[in-house]
């Protein structure tokens, strides 16, 4: 469902973040993107959903190339992926019931179905009873729960969470890791990249490693292999 195919990335200040990534991943697999500060993993993320694009080489999601893809094309595009950030990206002024609306109003649903698919998702991440609370009033945990029942609503194919629990404690990683798994096991494939070595270490996925823009690592259930 994700091909890449020898793809380059070379910013325009010279750096190149990624060189001759190949790479294959099905429909429901989940899948850890590790390696060093630096190495290219959130470039590899972005190019997922098209906030970048290669400077060479192609990738291609669910037959679509993303090279050849219009500009008018991405919104479209954009409902099949969904993505997640460290910093959960949440409208500061919207409650957490607007917050999730707001991802499907763009597609101009009738106001029952976004109720009743905002409800869904929020019952998903346990956090229904918080429907009408403003992000500030959440906790960090809530509040990448939040981002997460976004980032689903629209019932992507993928889900590309770069860095979800970077901002977390311990305990609250490992709920944010549940929901992730949880999202999978439905047949969503997600894409993780991240540096923490103890969820990457004790919840087996295939790991792909990049270093220096390459892949280094592609294994299934794979460590985690850093230090941090
Ligand atoms: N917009 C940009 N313009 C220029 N250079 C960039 C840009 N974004 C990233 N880079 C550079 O590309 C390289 C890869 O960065 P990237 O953010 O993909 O790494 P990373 O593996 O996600 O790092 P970290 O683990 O620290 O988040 C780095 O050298 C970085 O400085």
């Amino acid at each position: 469902m994700i091909k890449m195919k020898e793809v380059h990335k070379t910013y325009g200040n010279g750096v190149v973040a990624l060189s001759g990534i190949s790479v294959d991943i099905q429909q429901s697999e989940f899948v850890y993107i590790v390696g060093p500060s630096g190495a290219g993993k959130s470039t590899f993320m972005k190019m997922m959903y098209r906030e970048e694009k290669p400077t060479s080489g192609t990738i291609e999601i669910n037959g679509v190339d993303l090279k050849t893809i219009k500009d008018r094309q991405i919104p479209q595009l954009r409902r099949n992926i969904g993505v997640i950030f460290q910093d959960f990206k949440l409208l500061q002024t919207l409650t957490v019931y607007e917050n999730i609306a707001f991802a499907l109003e763009v597609t101009e649903e009738y106001p029952k179905q976004i109720k009743r698919k905002v409800m869904d998702v929020l019952d998903l991440v346990r956090l229904k009873h918080k429907a009408r609370f403003l992000p500030h009033e959440l906790s960090g945990g809530e509040q990448q729960r939040v981002s997460i029942a976004r980032s689903i609503v629209n019932r992507p194919k993928v889900v590309v969470a770069d860095e979800p629990t970077g901002n977390l404690d311990p305990a609250t990683s490992w709920s944010i890791m549940d929901v992730l798994e949880e999202i999978n096991d439905r047949g969503t494939t997600v894409l993780m990249a991240t540096h923490n070595k103890e969820i990457v270490n004790t919840v087996k996925k295939r790991v792909i490693a990049v270093e220096n823009g390459r892949i280094a690592r592609d294994e299934l259930r794979g460590v985690y292999g850093y230090e941090s």
